[in-house]
């Protein structure tokens, strides 16, 4: 462990730990993330769920802070989600003022580039339902990180200059960025949604970076588009749509044309929504927290537990709370996994909350 790196962020290579080996098949899989004891939980549920309405042919792995609870993670796994535990990031103490305090916790996010199982995985944030069938992103071309231009007009980005001087990527040319404060900003992609290649190489060097980069506002989103800008290569926002786009850039998309939205404006987790807040009785936004709900409420859309000694269990809870002491699968059934035998899904067990 070199002198500089704080110990808890040692990467598994410097553990030493037996490195996964990559398949030989490439695969690929949707990642999210999941710190808390708190909501979030069904942000990833609601996640879940619409990835399998919009019939996606790839998993969704959640990557787990040792806080979140034995009981989300049951609810995760019998969403049919990949849980992988996954350690802090914590970045070098410094007394910057994160644009929300919470966001410290988001350099955790760091750690699926280590999921080198995984040849391409897209990152979605909790607070994102994806509409339409996005699997054909997996496809660009490797070598870059993708992800949709982020907006600069909400109040918190009233820390930084282009919002000073009223200047947003979104739109260029509405204030243009002043000669004299030097070259106009690199485009900057909003880190809720991305497509990028695991590598152990790039992990390592991710948290050896971060060791010497002074935190800034935006924390994890700063700090990766910094790290990729020479790669990053922008897609359009109906794969992101950051809400503030509705009424900072009202014209820049058809509402029908979104396949993804992302709930990140304040007041619109869809799971705490409660109209209140700025823009938040829009009839837009209004619509889009319904969507989200008919996905949630839609028990078509949870795995479909088979009869297992004759019981069908009514409820999600129920099915879950059932996986602590996992009903006698079946002789013709016996699985390796009985998990799979009952929801045709291959589980990795969540490990113990011990
Ligand atoms: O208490 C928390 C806060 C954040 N997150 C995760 O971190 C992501 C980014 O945080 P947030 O959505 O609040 O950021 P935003 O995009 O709204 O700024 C969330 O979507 C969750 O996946 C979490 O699991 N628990
Ligand atoms: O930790 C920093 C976070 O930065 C981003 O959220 C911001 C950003 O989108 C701003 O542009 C919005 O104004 C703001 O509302 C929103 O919260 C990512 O979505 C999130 O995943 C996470 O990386």
């Amino acid at each position: 462990m070199t002198s500089e790196m704080a110990p808890q962020n040692i990467t598994n290579a410097e553990r030493g730990a037996e490195q996964v080996k990559p398949s030989s098949q490439p695969s690929r899989a949707y990642v999210t993330f999941l710190a808390g004891n708190g909501d979030y939980v069904k942000g990833v549920i609601g996640l879940a769920k619409g990835l399998r309405k919009t019939q996606s042919g790839y998993p969704l792995v959640v990557a787990v802070l040792p806080d979140v609870p034995q009981e989300h993670r049951r609810m995760l796994v019998a969403q049919g989600c990949i849980i992988k535990e996954i350690q802090p990031v914590n970045p070098p103490d410094n007394q910057t003022q994160f644009a929300m305090a919470y966001y410290v916790i988001n350099y955790s996010k760091l750690r699926i580039w280590e999921f080198i199982e995984y040849s391409k995985m897209i990152y979605l944030d909790g607070d994102i339902q994806v509409y339409d069938n996005i699997d054909h992103l997996f496809d660009l071309p490797d070598g870059y990180l993708y992800g949709a231009m982020d907006c600069f007009c909400e109040k918190t980005w009233s820390h930084s200059l282009p919002y000073k001087i009223g200047y947003c990527q979104q739109c260029p040319d509405r204030v243009q960025w002043p000669e004299r404060l030097g070259p106009k900003p690199t485009l900057y992609f909003n880190a809720g949604m991305f497509i990028f290649e695991p590598s152990v190489s790039t992990y390592n060097d991710l948290l050896h970076t971060l060791e010497i980069t002074p935190p800034t506002p935006f924390a994890e989103q700063d700090f990766l588009n910094m790290y990729f800008k020479d790669v990053y290569r922008p897609i359009p926002n109906v794969y992101n749509l950051v809400l503030a786009l509705l009424w900072y850039h009202p014209g820049l998309m058809k509402l029908d044309e979104v396949k993804v939205v992302h709930y990140c404006a304040d007041g619109s987790k869809p799971w705490r929504y409660t109209g209140k807040g700025d823009n938040m009785d829009r009839e837009d936004v209004r619509m889009l927290v319904k969507k989200w709900w008919e996905i949630y409420d839609d028990q078509s859309l949870d795995p479909q537990p088979k009869m297992v000694e004759g019981k069908k269990f009514d409820k999600l809870e129920e099915y879950s709370e059932s996986l602590d002491h996992p009903p006698k699968v079946a002789e013709e059934d016996k699985l390796e996994k009985p998990m799979a035998a009952m929801t045709g899904f291959s589980y990795v067990h969540a490990p113990s909350a011990a």
